[in-house]
């Protein structure tokens, strides 16, 4: 088995096989693909992936048929069911018949290399943990030097030991599981299951049972009963991830539980009592849903005990080289290859990006280019396309003079002009002067000081230049 994740997938429509063999390939997920599902069930005799992606609707055996039939042979197989929309009943079948994800068609190819990273992790932290011999949940590092980052790492340290709400804030891709799970390292929950929810991930519908489980024969499908996540953290931690997105009948259940330590489970008569800490995230602004009427206020306010911001990658742009590095020796030990090295130019280019991806994406990429990348070194050519790219739509070049320096000079170049550093360079250093005695209100004494020239020299140089004040 591959370490950087082994997928199998099962559809009798080749061209979504193919779309998704690309789309996992290019995240450097390795795949096989089967036309149908008995031939798959033949091979995991001799074989097993990291994780399965299924299609409902097959000839010969169907997507639930074979879901049911690895959970009985592989019960800790994950694995993913695609279904049409409109398939509501398959998809709640699906979750309840013990599904890892559900994948509403027509799908989101990034949705899918998500869901399946995230199947194939599950699987690896699994085997660690029979490895080990006891339950241990991964430990990732916080690479972080900027302040901001300081900042979070601060607020880790004065919540250990402590049981208390908080609520993380930041866009997608910034950490804020990551930071959430390093809360609950260092909480005496630590011992105790730490357990993560979407609430974007989940059909709406499926919400309520999935957070307080239901009781055998709730509704159509519920064919066994199923503790909710609150029940399985217990003890421990219920990381509720875009806490945004809860509906609001949902929101009201929530407030409730928090009150009252307890709650009834879908179709139950008696309740369950959980003793349960909460850790939100959203990378929504709540306070303007709670102005809108689309969140609870009192709730907002028994979540909102204590915040933690995480800025965007963009905003904490020092981090890019030491995150890159760390992702990239990461993937080539998972990857049993050689490290790769970015040189200066390409470090330069990516540390300039806005990433709206945050650290997400650059992890994503640092895989590619693990994968890819020809050499050891890797040049900003080598870069994939959409970035290099994204850069030039985005204007992104604009904002960063050197770029704009630098084309302009490629121009002159281009046109066969003469003497460019000649014209260039006055041209450099009036806007330098300009600029100091804008800022310092025409004092020519303080812009000298400023531009580390001489007096003198400044004032040479404003005449040379025939510098308007
Ligand atoms: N500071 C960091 N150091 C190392 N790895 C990081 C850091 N921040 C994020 N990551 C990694 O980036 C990926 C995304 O992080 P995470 O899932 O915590 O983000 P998130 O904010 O919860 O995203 P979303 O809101 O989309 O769920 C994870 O693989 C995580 O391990």
């Amino acid at each position: 088995m591959s370490n950087s994740g082994m997928v199998w997938v099962v559809d009798d429509d080749k061209s979504i096989r193919w779309v998704l063999e690309k789309a996992l390939q290019k995240a450097a997920i390795e795949t096989r693909s089967f036309s149908n599902g008995n031939v798959l069930l033949e091979a995991l005799k001799s074989e097993e992936p990291d994780a399965l992606i299924t299609d409902i609707r097959m000839p010969g055996i169907d997507g639930l048929q074979l879901l049911k039939s690895v959970q009985n042979s592989h019960p800790d197989l994950p694995v993913i069911v695609m279904t049409a929309h409109s398939d509501l009943e398959s998809a709640v079948s699906a979750f309840h018949g013990g599904a890892f994800e559900y994948l509403p068609k027509p799908f989101d190819i990034k949705e899918v290399v998500e869901v399946v990273r995230r199947a194939c992790e599950h699987s690896k932290q699994r085997q660690e943990s029979i490895q080990n011999n006891h339950v241990v949940e991964s430990t990732p590092e916080i690479i972080g030097a900027a302040p901001a980052m300081q900042e979070v790492f601060r607020a880790i340290g004065r919540l250990a030991r402590s049981h208390i709400t908080v609520m993380i804030n930041g866009e997608s891709g910034t950490g804020k599981e990551l930071v959430a799970k390093a809360l609950h390292r260092h909480s005496p929950r630590a011992s105790n299951p730490f357990i993560a929810l979407n609430m974007a991930a989940i059909p709406k519908d499926l919400m309520e049972s999935e957070l307080f489980g239901h009781e055998k024969g709730a509704f159509t499908g519920a064919q066994a009963r199923r503790s909710g996540r609150f029940e399985q953290a217990n003890h421990g931690t219920l990381f509720l991830d875009e806490i945004g997105d809860m509906p609001a009948e949902l929101q009201t259940r929530l407030l409730r539980v928090l009150a009252d330590g307890e709650f009834y489970p879908v179709g139950a008569h008696s309740s369950v009592k959980v003793n349960v800490r909460i850790i939100a995230a959203t990378h929504q602004n709540l306070e303007v849903l709670v102005a809108q009427g689309r969140f609870r206020e009192d709730l907002f306010h028994r979540l909102n005990v204590i915040r933690i911001h995480i800025p965007p990658l963009r905003d904490r742009r020092e981090d890019i080289p030491l995150l890159m590095q760390y992702f990239l020796s990461k993937a080539a030990a998972e990857l049993n290859t050689e490290l790769k090295v970015l040189k200066p130019d390409a470090e330069q280019f990516l540390k300039a990006l806005d990433w709206p991806g945050n650290v997400r994406q650059l992890e994503n990429l640092c895989r590619w280019l693990t994968v890819m990348a020809s050499g050891r070194e890797i040049h900003k050519n080598e870069l994939p396309p959409e970035l290099l790219h994204s850069r030039e739509e985005s204007g992104g070049a604009d904002e960063n003079w050197q770029g704009v320096l630098k084309k302009n000079i490629e121009y002159q170049l281009h046109k066969g002009d003469q003497e460019i550093a000649k014209h260039t360079i006055p041209v450099v250093e009036a806007i330098l002067i300009k600029s100091a005695l804008d800022y310092t209100g025409g004092k020519r004494h303080e812009a000298a000081k400023l531009l580390g020239y001489g007096r003198n020299t400044l004032t040479r140089k404003i005449k040379e230049l025939d510098i308007e004040e």
